[in-house]
């Protein structure tokens, strides 16, 4: 399949994992493009999406959501998988709970504009220098910790998972009526 890994980042993170994903999407025989979102020429030419975007404020970048109501139509047809970059895992305390309520919140207002095989929210590099001075004093009074709270391990899981149902969809269907050998194998 012609995949699109589509990524919108304020700091790096975002890149990153969507990098990463490609990798391991090309390992397992796509051919894949990695770029931001708001470069893509024609998304018409992609058979399936995955897109990810920094969470600020509890939604997605501003180029992301213009990209995504610019394709909506597209994005209702074809497979989309979508990935959120924010810091659910550098919350602490009572704020911990938030973490669970925005993937979510997320969710929803992604599919006003597509239909979603698969929305995560993911933790990315929370780092000072990313933070205005209120920014910074809210995050430490709540006990959060700066660090790099990505889960490659995790990321490389919901890869092989997307990698799987492109391979699995992308497989050439018997004809209709043709009696299957391979009775219980994939579908
Ligand atoms: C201004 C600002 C607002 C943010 N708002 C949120 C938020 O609402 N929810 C969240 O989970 N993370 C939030 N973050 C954390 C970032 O999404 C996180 O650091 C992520 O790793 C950034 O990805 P990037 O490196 O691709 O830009 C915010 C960061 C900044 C700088």
């Amino acid at each position: 399949m012609f995949v699109l890994v589509g990524y919108a980042t304020a700091h790096g993170s975002t890149r990153s994992i969507a990098e990463r994903i490609g990798a391991r999407l090309t390992e397992r025989g796509n051919r894949v493009d990695v770029r931001p979102m708001d470069e893509v020429k024609d998304a018409g030419a992609y058979e399936a999406f995955v897109l990810g975007s920094a969470v600020h404020n509890q939604r997605w970048l501003p180029e992301a959501s213009e990209f995504l109501h610019e394709n909506q139509a597209l994005f209702r047809e074809r497979p989309v998988w979508a990935f959120s970059v924010g810091m659910p895992a550098a919350l602490r305390g009572p704020w911990k709970r938030m973490g669970p309520r925005e993937g979510p919140k997320i969710t929803a207002t992604l599919e006003k504009t597509a239909r979603l095989r698969d929305h995560r929210l993911m933790s990315g590099v929370v780092g000072r220098e990313q933070m205005s001075r209120a920014g910074h004093l809210v995050f430490r009074a709540l006990g959060c910790r700066y660090g790099d709270y990505r889960d490659w391990a995790a990321v490389d899981g919901w890869a092989d998972d997307i990698a799987g149902r492109l391979a699995a969809e992308g497989a050439p269907r018997p004809p209709s009526g043709a009696v299957r050998e391979d009775r219980g194998g994939t579908r």
